[in-house]
């Protein structure tokens, strides 16, 4: 059995490559870090260490790469020939790496191959969905409709920290012992492959929406002000007893809004609440605030962890969410000058203003309660 998956970073190696690998498939990372690839093809296995007090190792094989930048071809192939593909390259690469997923898929359906599944693993809402679309826009009507009766694409739900690696051995990666992976069983076609460690499920939205508004939120509401205060890491922010009220206060305003649409018992959520507030306190891990903070577009983004649920907030409970406008005005306050989206975000501020560029980058009108709160913070931030 074959399995392709893009990118062969940290949640790609830390997780979704163990989890295959262990269910029996030869692993096929597809990624353009030409070192990584190099160093995958030579050793064909890498390991996984647990990171709490067992620091328990497990060697990943079966494994091999492909550089998609200088052997495209080889990439192609390999999704023609795949028994499960699945992505984790981050949701703005999404539409890069469909040009060789549109060309495999498509010599894959004209051969008249079984069916396959594509399965985007990144912290988003409809990922596969979205680069199921991405797929289709590349190719003529004809395959399109070869490829959508012959491809799923299920929208996924993956839930484990792993951050930036400084391990001697570039191929370790170093993990939290917590994982979860859940997909979309009623958006797959074929055979649903049993794989331990992936949890079918006949609906996402919860699942989803419960990951990306707790975990995501949680964590993106103390890279923020954790970076706001100047703390360098996720763990150094939760050692404030300030930060971690600010946290579970905003995961309170979004657990009304997920036990609100969901059928969560409240006294279930609040225990995952925290469970998630002590992975975030896990002394065995590094996690720097900037890994969880990048990217402040995208996280602010209309239905991405911050505007999201604020505005659902507004809706369903009827109050002004004042813990996630803080959230939102301490990444509007995000200035890394390593990260490109904190630079453009700073740049819009520079130009027009936090009023505008929170405007443009979260869809919100200036009639939206939620930008006066979120200004409102803004000045009790700044002082
Ligand atoms: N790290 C986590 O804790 C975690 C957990 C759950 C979900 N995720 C999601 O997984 C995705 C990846 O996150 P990560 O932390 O592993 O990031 P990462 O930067 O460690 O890995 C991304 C990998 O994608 C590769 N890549 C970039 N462009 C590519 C392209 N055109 N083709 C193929 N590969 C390409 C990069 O070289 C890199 O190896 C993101 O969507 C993230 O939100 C991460
Ligand atoms: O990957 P991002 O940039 O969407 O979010 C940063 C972290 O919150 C994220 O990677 C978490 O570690 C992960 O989602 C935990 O499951």
């Amino acid at each position: 059995m074959k399995a392709v998956h893009f990118g062969a970073g940290n949640i790609g190696r830390g997780f979704i490559g163990m989890i295959l690998s262990r269910a029996g498939y030869e692993v096929t990372f597809i990624d353009v870090d030409a070192a990584l690839i190099d160093e995958l093809n030579e050793k064909q296995a890498y390991t996984v260490i647990l990171a709490d007090e067992s620091e328990q190792e497990e060697t990943v094989s079966n494994v091999k790469g492909i550089n998609s930048m200088t052997d495209k071809a080889e990439a192609v192939a390999a999704v023609r020939d795949a028994d499960i593909i699945t992505t984790a390259v981050g949701a703005s690469i999404l539409p890069i790496i469909s040009g060789v997923l549109a060309e495999g898929l498509s010599a894959r359906v004209e051969a008249g191959t079984v069916p396959v599944n594509v399965i985007a693993c990144e912290n988003m809402i409809g990922g596969s969905q979205a680069l199921k679309d991405h797929v289709l826009a590349k190719v003529d009507a004809s395959l399109a409709k070869k490829i959508s009766a012959q491809v799923g694409f299920p929208n996924a739900a993956v839930d484990r920290i792993v951050p930036n690696q400084t391990q001697a051995e570039r191929l370790t990666v170093s993990v939290e012992p917590y994982f979860e992976w859940v997909v979309d069983q009623s958006m797959m076609v074929g055979d649903v492959p049993e794989i331990k460690g992936i949890t079918y499920v006949p609906s996402l939205d919860p699942f989803i929406e419960r990951k990306l508004f707790t975990v995501n939120t949680g964590h993106a509401v103390a890279a923020y002000l954790g970076y706001h205060f100047g703390y360098d890491t996720i763990k150094e922010a939760m050692d404030q007893e300030a930060v971690v009220t600010l946290v579970r206060g905003a995961l309170k305003e979004t657990g009304k809004v997920i036990t609100a649409q969901y059928d969560f018992e409240e006294a279930e959520h609040n225990q995952y609440i925290e469970k998630i507030l002590n992975r975030f306190m896990n002394p065995y891990i590094s996690d720097e605030v900037t890994r969880v903070a990048r990217g402040p577009l995208r996280k602010l983004g209309k239905n991405d962890r911050l505007v999201r649920p604020a505005t659902l907030y507004y809706q369903l409970v009827n109050e002004e969410p004042t813990y996630l406008a803080k959230a939102i005005a301490a990444a509007l306050l995000y200035d890394y000058t390593k990260d490109p989206e904190a630079e453009e975000l700073q740049d819009k501020i520079n130009q027009h203003g936090y009023e505008q560029a929170l405007q443009d980058v979260s869809g919100l009108t200036s009639e939206s309660p939620l930008v006066e709160a979120v200004l409102k913070q803004l000045k009790t931030l700044q002082g």
